[in-house]
């Protein structure tokens, strides 16, 4: 795992303590505690709308609590500078269900644009990028199973390749943390596990933690350490992944209109 200039040794990747967050009158989560430690795989699961990417972007500060208190990596978003969001969030990676990348370039370029911020002039071309980072970027796409497809334009590739991008791209920021947002909701059944278990995979090798909301169930208890379930806004259910299953979770979804 990088270094990490603020986080003491062995403190939370994340810890929120008695948030709220409202949109004008509409309360979306409440009461939220939270602590996640580093190197583990959280799952956020719950129905549409319950508030997970909500909560997601408290964790990387595009949105600020409007009640309670957000750390992440030791920092509080609410409370830092312009500046010092920027650098917190150059810690963080975030992977979107619709990958977030530029479709008409290639895979390498869109990698190394993940790296753009430790670099001090915007870069147009794989060439302009230092040779050190176009190594770097190869050697992630290797690791994402995506080498031979270096050159070829994001928009030509499959869905699950593109997802891969987008996380070789989170490798070259050194996250720390990855919040994955839905990310494998456009693919099929076979690629969402494909994907989720190259990222448990990188997760694991380089200890970076991961926060993914996710509506497979399965795809969740397959994958994560930790379950986390949202519904109207509050968690309803904290538990280490062995010690839930399917048939307690399907019932967050399917007991909605009895909650
Ligand atoms: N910027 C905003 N302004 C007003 N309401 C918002 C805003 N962002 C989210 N909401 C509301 O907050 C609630 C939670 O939304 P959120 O996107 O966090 O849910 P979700 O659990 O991620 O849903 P899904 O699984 O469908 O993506 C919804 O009612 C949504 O309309």
């Amino acid at each position: 795992m990088s270094a990490s200039a603020t986080r003491p040794e062995n403190g939370p990747s994340v810890q929120l303590h008695d948030v709220g967050m409202s949109f004008g009158h509409k309360q979306v989560l409440s009461d939220i505690d939270l602590e996640i430690s580093p190197g583990h795989f959280v799952a956020l699961v719950g129905p549409s709308g319950a508030g997970k990417s909500t909560l997601l972007r408290l964790l990387n500060g595009s949105h600020l609590p409007t009640a309670g208190r957000v750390s992440v990596l030791g920092s509080e978003p609410a409370t830092c500078s312009r500046r010092e969001l920027q650098q917190l969030r150059t810690r963080i990676g975030f992977v979107f269900q619709q990958f977030g990348l530029v479709g008409r370039l290639s895979a390498m370029e869109n990698v190394l644009m993940g790296a753009l911020g430790s670099l001090r002039m915007p870069r147009y071309g794989v060439s302009t990028y230092p040779r050190d980072l176009r190594v770097r970027a190869a050697e992630n796409l290797e690791r994402v199973g995506l080498l031979e497809e270096r050159f070829q334009r994001c928009d030509t590739l499959s869905g699950g390749q593109q997802q891969r991008v987008a996380i070789a791209r989170t490798l070259m920021q050194d996250a720390e943390i990855v919040l994955a947002d839905e990310p494998v909701a456009s693919l099929d059944p076979s690629a969402s596990l494909s994907v989720l278990e190259t990222l448990r995979r990188l997760s694991a090798e380089d200890g970076f933690t991961v926060v993914c909301s996710l509506h497979q169930v399965d795809l969740a208890l397959r994958i994560s350490d930790r379950i986390v379930a949202v519904r109207d806004g509050a968690i309803v259910l904290d538990r280490a992944t062995s010690q839930t299953d399917e048939t307690e979770l399907r019932s967050i979804y399917s007991d909605r209109a009895a909650a």
